[in-house]
């Protein structure tokens, strides 16, 4: 309990509850250090570029505590999108020698994460999450590393558009399924979906049957529970000073350091546990296709340095698809069911398209997707209208720099806001529409594809981009052919409505659940998902 509240003691919530004099004593002490602390990086911080350019502009900083309390710790999207509207698409905050810089406009991602991206590929670091409990191994949160170029090779090979065809038939087999338990317990689409997803992804990276018990997905959740809070800026004192991650463990208030070893072991288990497992399955035959097997049997029978390192390079970079995609890809679809409800229009006319194209006869299948030109293009609109990573996975700039006359210092956190491009007016006409013909047409006359920007940006663009939209295509075709989705009435009689929505807000954001119906659309329908699950799957 010490711990937590001395470690989060930067989270504005926790401080009424140090409660006795002794502990007060270690807070004030503590507090002291970190006024000194803040005091001289405050000193040492430069406050303009080599020739005189000014920070960005900002909230004003409070003496001391500089922007502490303008930080946002959820919603980042939200301050983002207000601070572009009073300062501009550059936006600089400072706590304790440390700056934020919000960016807002798409010309500058492209110019400063794609053609400056030497600078602007690393990751921030995290005393805690990255160094205590070696999240800085897992590719999303590691540094701009020669092991982190290793860790992208393999992901692209395991990912690229021609690898992930093999997937489809497993990712339409998932929707089937997932149809099914819409008819036997719609009530519950919301937690099924989000199990359904989470299968998808396991079973595309270790082989585990879409039939497994969930295990895996128990111990997942308690791993990503346990990172999302580690990551929470200020959480952790020792973030803040990250000289306290040397103190000798017997001092007070170091029960810090014990969480972090505990995380760390359960982060390796949850690594090293399912490719020992796909390890054994290779030996006795029985392993699946999967992305992990699959790089596992390239590997050189002899073992060598560089063998050992390149699996050691696998065994993290497959063991972070799980995070990265699953929670990504189940907010989309989501956000689809939620879309559906609230436009019948939109929603009638891509079943119609696919009434015309496919018939009545079978599901949708991944490969219909050029022949379903309105359907592909409410996917495209999907990624736009909410998009589920709001303000992007944060860089550090490795370097200071000077764009657009301003001064951006090294070591910034750079967060690119991707709300505030996908609710931009002048590149998106009414864009709090849901309007798929937007992306429909001539190339030329088409707004800018959101597939281009939601996916993050050069050096450490999101690797897993076709295999979502595969995904999110097989789940979002098979709906539409299958169910009319509709808008319904909570327990207080109140109608679905986006404004009554809780959203769960972390680094990815989707609909808690809501009400709303699915009406199936004919017995045909109900035939042809109940068919393609007696089929089975071989893939
Ligand atoms: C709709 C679904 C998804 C969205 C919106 C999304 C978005 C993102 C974004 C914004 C980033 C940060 C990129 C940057 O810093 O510029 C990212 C990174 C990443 N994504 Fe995705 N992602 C999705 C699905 C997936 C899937 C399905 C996988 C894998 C199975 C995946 C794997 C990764 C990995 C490994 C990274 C880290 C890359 C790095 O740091 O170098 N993502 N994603």
């Amino acid at each position: 309990m010490l711990n937590v509240q001395l470690n989060s003691f930067w989270s504005h919530e926790l401080l009424p509850k140090v409660t006795s004099f002794r502990v007060l004593d270690q807070f004030i002490a503590c507090v002291a250090l970190f006024i000194s602390y803040s005091l001289w990086r405050r000193c040492f911080s430069r406050l303009s570029g080599p020739n005189g350019e000014p920070l960005p502009p900002g909230p004003s900083p409070k003496f001391i505590i500089g922007n502490l309390t303008d930080i946002p710790y959820v919603d980042h999207w939200k301050t983002f999108a207000n601070w572009r509207r009073e300062f501009g698409p550059i936006v600089h905050v400072r706590a304790f020698g440390t700056s934020l810089i919000a960016i807002s406009n798409l010309k500058y991602f492209n110019e400063l994460f794609d053609k400056r991206g030497a600078i602007y590929s690393e990751r921030p670091v995290f005393t805690m999450a990255g160094e205590l409990m070696s999240m800085d191994q897992v590719t999303t949160w590691m540094s701009y590393t020669k092991s982190l170029r290793t860790h992208r090779k393999v992901d692209l090979q395991a990912l690229k558009p021609e690898a992930v065809q093999k997937y489809h038939k497993l990712q339409e087999f998932a929707a089937a399924i997932y149809l099914q338990s819409i008819a036997e317990d719609p009530l519950n689409f919301h937690h099924t979906l989000r199990r359904m997803a989470a299968k998808v992804v396991v079973a595309i990276i270790y082989g585990q049957p879409l039939t497994a018990d969930d295990g895996y997905l128990k111990h997942a959740a308690e791993i990503m529970d346990m990172l999302n809070t580690a990551v929470q800026p200020g959480r952790y004192l020792v973030d803040l000073l990250p000289f306290l991650k040397n103190v000798p463990a017997w001092l007070p208030l170091t029960g810090f350091l014990e969480e972090g070893k505990l995380g760390r072991k359960k982060l390796m288990q949850f690594i090293y546990d399912p490719i020992e497992q796909v390890e054994r399955e290779i030996e006795d035959g029985t392993a699946l296709s999967s992305i992990a097997a699959d790089l596992l049997k390239e590997l050189p029978q002899e073992s060598t340095e560089e063998s050992e390192t390149l699996k050691e390079a696998i065994t993290f970079a497959v063991g972070t698809l799980y995070g990265a995609g699953e929670e990504t890809t189940f907010a989309t679809i989501a956000i689809f069911i939620l879309a559906m409800a609230l436009n019948p229009e939109v929603q009638s006319r891509a079943q119609e398209e696919i009434d015309r194209v496919i018939g009545h006869s079978r599901l949708p299948e991944i490969d219909d997707r050029d022949s379903l030109p309105y359907v592909t293009a409410l996917v495209t609109e999907l990624l736009r209208w909410l998009p589920s990573v709001r303000s992007g996975i944060p860089r550090r700039l490795l370097k200071d720099d000077v764009y657009e006359g301003v001064y951006l210092p090294k070591d910034s956190m750079i967060c690119p806001n991707i709300w505030s491009i996908t609710q931009d007016p002048e590149l998106y006409e009414s864009p709090e529409t849901l309007n798929p013909e937007r992306f429909m047409g001539p190339k030329e006359s088409q707004a800018i594809d959101p597939g281009t920007y939601v996916f993050g940006f050069g050096r450490r663009v999101c690797p897993g981009r076709y295999l979502a939209l595969n995904t999110i295509f097989a789940f979002v075709s098979a709906i539409l052919a299958t169910y009319t989705i509709s808008k319904s009435v909570d327990e207080e009689g109140r109608e679905t409505s986006l404004d009554r929505i809780t959203f769960h807000e972390s680094i990815v954001a989707y609909p808690g659940t809501f009400p709303c119906k699915f009406n199936l659309r004919s017995e045909i329908a109900r035939a042809n998902f109940e068919r393609k699950l007696a089929e089975g799957i071989t893939y």
